[in-house]
């Protein structure tokens, strides 16, 4: 801990506006590091302790004291401590009285208590102005001084000038603070860093559940079939043949889930005859991870494409060819060239590769770094027009790969037809339907409800808000 001493110089000894007087409460680890980096920006720092004596841990340059002689120091008291021993301040309400008092507290569960912790807080405290910030930066963040995780700090109280002081302290440590509003945002801004990629949830336990569902599926058609027909050992399918079916049927079923709720939502809003009602909770929440959905799409496309590229080194392949060759050898049979397979072989892949192509500038436009750069109606189009032109050509690319051979008897197994075939069904439902959305006639009065029309005004609640624009 010797590199206290030093880090606890002042960097900034020249401001003198900034040699403010903060308090902090409690000693442990994030105290000290608020504490640490409070000092090397310049602040005087007084903590407020259970046990007011010097130790080796605390960063040279504060003082220590106990917590209602420390809070008399300063009109910014910053409680770094857990939830459960805030009873204490109580005792200190008097103290307390007109002071800012920042809580920094986080739990261990999402919605672990009826109310939020700052909210419990200003109850406990009912004289001082209670503000809720710091939270989502950790102690070691501010230790390592490298804050490359976020250094986003949301805030939130209901008294402005005290929002503004704790927004000013955030600044001053080199961090970017947040506006929630009153403290009512308060239990958001706890539950935030509890969160573990929320958008990211559901697309990915559905894209482990179709690809276990149709890994299972081929299993059965490509290994356990020719088994039980033919005693014949297919397992080594399950490497790469296999996978090279599940990971593209994956990757355009779910690019197809990526446009199907804004077909359901223009359904709705047709249906509703209005915009100004509620998507269902569920269609919601879909249409806000749909960019997640996207993006592992766009994942699984990229192992189709290096699985597929490996093809003509693998020995089945290999062998299979050439066998081919011998046995129409040894059997003096022709096999004369066929245009139409390959017509029909070089479309599809070259189907393929441009709906690829149009996927990966998908996921490129959706990088922050270049979202930026184009306006609002550019990366509609690209999102929108070229997106559903990305679906066109994968949906075409399977369905060229299938080919004659689509419904053909002969490739039932146990009455199961192929698996691209059941993959399908949600691509080519959803075009149809997109189709016929953009029908003039359809098209007009969707458009019509979207700038504001509405078939029944007097019964939405758009009244209430003056937007009856007809
Ligand atoms: C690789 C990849 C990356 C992606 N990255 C992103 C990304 O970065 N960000 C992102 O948002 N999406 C992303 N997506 C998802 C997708 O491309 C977009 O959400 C796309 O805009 C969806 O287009 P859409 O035409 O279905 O829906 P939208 O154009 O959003 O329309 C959906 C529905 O919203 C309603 N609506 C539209 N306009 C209005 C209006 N003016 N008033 C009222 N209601 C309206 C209608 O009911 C409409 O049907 C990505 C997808 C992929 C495959
Ligand atoms: N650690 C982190 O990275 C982050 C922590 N936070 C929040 O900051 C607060 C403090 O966290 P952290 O520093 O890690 O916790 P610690 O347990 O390390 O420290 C808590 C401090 O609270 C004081 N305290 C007061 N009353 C009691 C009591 N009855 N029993 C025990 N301690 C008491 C103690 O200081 P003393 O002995 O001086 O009285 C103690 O050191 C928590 O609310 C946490 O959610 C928020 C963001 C990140
Ligand atoms: C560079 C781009 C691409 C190439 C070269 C390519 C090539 C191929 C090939 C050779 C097959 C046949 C595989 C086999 O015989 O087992 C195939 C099948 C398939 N491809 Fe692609 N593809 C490309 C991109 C895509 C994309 C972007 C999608 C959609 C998201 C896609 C979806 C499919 C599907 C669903 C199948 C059928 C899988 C099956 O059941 O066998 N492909 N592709
Ligand atoms: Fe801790």
């Amino acid at each position: 801990m010797e590199k206290t001493s030093t880090d606890a110089l002042p960097l900034t000894m020249n401001s003198s506006e900034k040699q403010e007087t903060v308090c902090i409460f409690g000693t442990g680890d994030f105290g000290r590091s608020l504490g640490l980096r409070m000092l090397q920006c310049g602040y005087s720092i007084v903590f407020g302790s259970r046990n007011p004596r010097r130790s080796s841990l605390l960063p040279s340059g504060a003082e220590v004291l106990s917590y209602s002689e420390a809070a008399q120091k300063s009109d910014i008291i910053i409680a770094t401590i857990h939830r459960e021993h805030y009873d204490f301040l109580t005792e200190l309400t008097e103290v307390l009285k007109g002071k800012i008092l920042v809580d920094v507290s986080n739990n261990l569960k999402i919605n672990q208590y009826p109310e939020s912790n700052a909210e419990h807080l200003a109850q406990l405290v009912p004289g001082a102005h209670v503000v809720k910030a710091f939270n989502t930066i950790s102690a070691w963040a501010l230790q390592s001084g490298a804050l490359d995780a976020s250094r986003q700090v949301f805030v939130c109280g209901n008294d402005s000038k005290a929002k503004q002081r704790v927004m000013d302290i955030a600044r001053a440590l080199g961090l970017t603070p947040l506006d929630k509003g009153s403290l009512m945002a308060a239990n958001e801004i706890e539950n935030y860093p509890l969160q573990l990629f929320p958008m990211w949830k559901a697309p990915f336990y559905l894209s482990a559940v179709l690809c276990v569902f149709f890994f299972f599926y081929c299993v059965i058609r490509e290994v356990i079939y020719p088994y039980v027909n033919g005693k014949q050992d297919s397992t080594f399918r399950m490497a790469i043949s296999i996978p090279n079916r599940v990971f593209p049927i994956t990757a355009l079923t779910l690019l197809a889930l990526v446009y199907l709720p804004g077909v359901i939502a223009a359904i709705l809003q047709l249906y509703r005859g209005t915009k100004y009602r509620r998507f269902p909770d569920w269609l919601d929440h879909w249409m806000l991870c749909r960019k997640q959905l996207g993006l592992i799409a766009l994942g699984f496309a990229f192992l189709h494409v290096l699985y597929t590229l490996v093809i003509p080194i693998r020995y089945y392949v290999r062998w299979t060819s050439t066998n081919r060759t011998i046995n129409q050898i040894t059997a003096k049979k022709e096999n004369p060239f066929s245009t139409t397979t390959a017509w029909l072989n070089d479309s599809f892949i070259a189907l393929g590769i441009l709906g690829f192509f149009l996927f990966v500038l998908l996921g490129i436009t959706s990088l922050p770094s270049v979202s930026n750069m184009v306006n609002w109606r550019e990366f509609r189009f690209v999102q929108s027009k070229l997106g559903y032109l990305t679906l066109i050509l994968c949906t075409a690319h399977t369905l060229v790969y299938g080919g004659k051979r689509f419904l053909s008897a002969s490739v039932l197994r146990w009455y199961l037809p192929s698996a691209y075939v059941i993959a399908l069904i949600i691509p080519c439902t959803l075009l149809v339907i997109k189709f016929i959305l953009i029908l003039p006639c359809i098209d007009k009065t969707l458009t019509r409800i979207r700038q504001g029309w509405e078939r029944n005004p007097k019964f939405s609640d758009s009244a209430l808000n003056g937007k009856t624009d007809i």
